[in-house]
């Protein structure tokens, strides 16, 4: 009984390597009526180069990952595109530790400190599974928590080094603030492997974002030309009514669609950028800091939430729309979440894949504009119905 809205049309907010593939995932259902709106003056968001002396070097993205049972997507297009990486071997670093005084310590002195971390690494890993398996349980501890339970605690600058090379330099967070439950076991490393190699072309990671842009954007001499992409356009606001979504940009252009897809990572989303019209009720800013989204359910949804993992459900949370907005990006992704891969997988749904599945996946481009055929992809993707 919903009246049917004005147009068909998708904004999708950010071109980063999430945006990017949203864009390609209603591309490839034939759905061409969307555009990206881009802050920047270029896409890969994250994944960007700068340069230094002449000589280029990754400002966001490194690494990619290897060796594991699944392939990495974007080790397997930088193979694809050649991309010069360099293997970074960490089974050296005993041998290359230095005292704050000068001097290097001692080799089997660097290696008794990472047993102890390894013996803390596995600690923390089965406390984490024990802490997932308890049905229902919400409990979570630090990183810190964890090695003061262990007992543990790394102290002195040789630990601490050790301690920085196993936490805060994958998670970018000191241990006090890395959630046990979400760190361990490393997901992206069980799936994708441990070895990592490092990004060393002067045409930078970025290259990945461009080969997946350059599929379905039209382009010339590697540049993007397509009118659907719109860069330097920063949104300050999201206004949803019943039938629409208006967005409007610093600039003040302002854009009508149906729905949107907010790729803009959490930090752009806890500060006061974007405004949201009505506001949204996980961004009001009660617990400053605090990563909290609350969530009430009645009835049916009730039953069917409580049989379901917690995982599952965190998932659903996170990916949630509400109303008319819909939010893809590395955090939404509860796997491989803080990677280039977990932004890979978020803007590729699955649950649009599920609307294949049921043999629905007819080509919408020639589906009249605004039909409900065409519709109704637009909704499985936002809505997840
Ligand atoms: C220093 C650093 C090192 C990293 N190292 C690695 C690594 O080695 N390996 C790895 O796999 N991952 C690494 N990551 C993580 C990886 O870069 C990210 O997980 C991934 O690139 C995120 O992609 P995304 O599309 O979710 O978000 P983003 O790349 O942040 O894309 C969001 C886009 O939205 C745009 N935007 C923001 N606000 C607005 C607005 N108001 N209006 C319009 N557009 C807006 C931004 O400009 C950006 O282009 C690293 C990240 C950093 C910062």
């Amino acid at each position: 009984s919903r009246s049917p809205p004005p147009s068909d049309s998708v904004i999708i907010i950010g071109a980063g390597m999430s945006g990017i593939m949203a864009a390609k995932t209603l591309e490839e259902a034939g759905y061409k009526d969307y555009i990206i709106l881009e802050a920047d003056s270029r896409i890969g968001g994250r994944v960007h180069k700068g340069q230094v002396d002449g000589n280029t070097v990754e400002m966001g993205a490194n690494w990619l990952f290897s060796g594991g049972p699944k392939s990495s997507p974007a080790h397997e297009i930088a193979k694809k595109i050649k991309l010069r990486t360099l293997y970074s071997d960490y089974g050296n670093l005993s041998s290359n530790i230095y005292k704050q005084g000068g001097g290097l310590y001692e080799k089997h002195v660097v290696e008794s400190a990472f047993k102890v971390a390894d013996a803390r690494q596995e600690f923390g890993t089965n406390l984490s599974k024990i802490l997932s398996s308890k049905k229902g349980g919400d409990d979570d501890i630090s990183i810190l928590g964890s090695q003061r339970l262990f007992k543990q605690v790394p102290k002195g600058p040789l630990d601490l080094a050790v301690d920085y090379f196993y936490n805060d330099f994958e998670e970018a967070e000191p241990t006090r603030i890395s959630s046990l439950k979400n760190t361990f076991p490393r997901q992206l490393m069980e799936d994708f492997g441990e070895d990592s190699y490092f990004v060393a072309d002067p045409r930078g990671f970025e290259t990945v974002v461009h080969y997946i842009a350059n599929q379905f954007l039209s382009h010339n001499n590697n540049k993007i030309t397509d009118p659907r992409l719109q860069l330097k356009k920063t949104v300050r606001k999201i206004n949803q009514s019943k039938n629409k979504v208006i967005i409007t940009t610093e600039d003040g252009s302002v854009y009508h669609a149906n729905y949107v897809i907010v790729t803009v990572s959490v930090g752009v989303l806890q500060s006061d950028l974007i405004g949201f019209v009505p506001r949204l009720p996980h961004l009001e800013n009660e617990l400053p800091g605090e990563n909290m989204i609350f969530v009430t359910v009645t009835d049916e949804e009730s039953r069917r939430i409580e049989q379901q993992s917690e995982k599952k459900t965190k998932a659903e949370i996170m990916q949630q729309p509400f109303g008319r907005i819909y939010f893809a990006g590395e955090h939404t992704n509860s796997t491989y979440l803080g990677y280039v891969d977990g932004a890979y997988f978020s803007g590729f749904q699955g649950r649009l894949l599920r609307f294949f599945d049921l043999g629905l996946s007819a080509p919408l481009s020639r589906c009249p504009s605004g039909s409900k055929a065409r519709h109704r992809v637009a909704h499985w993707l936002l809505l997840g119905h």
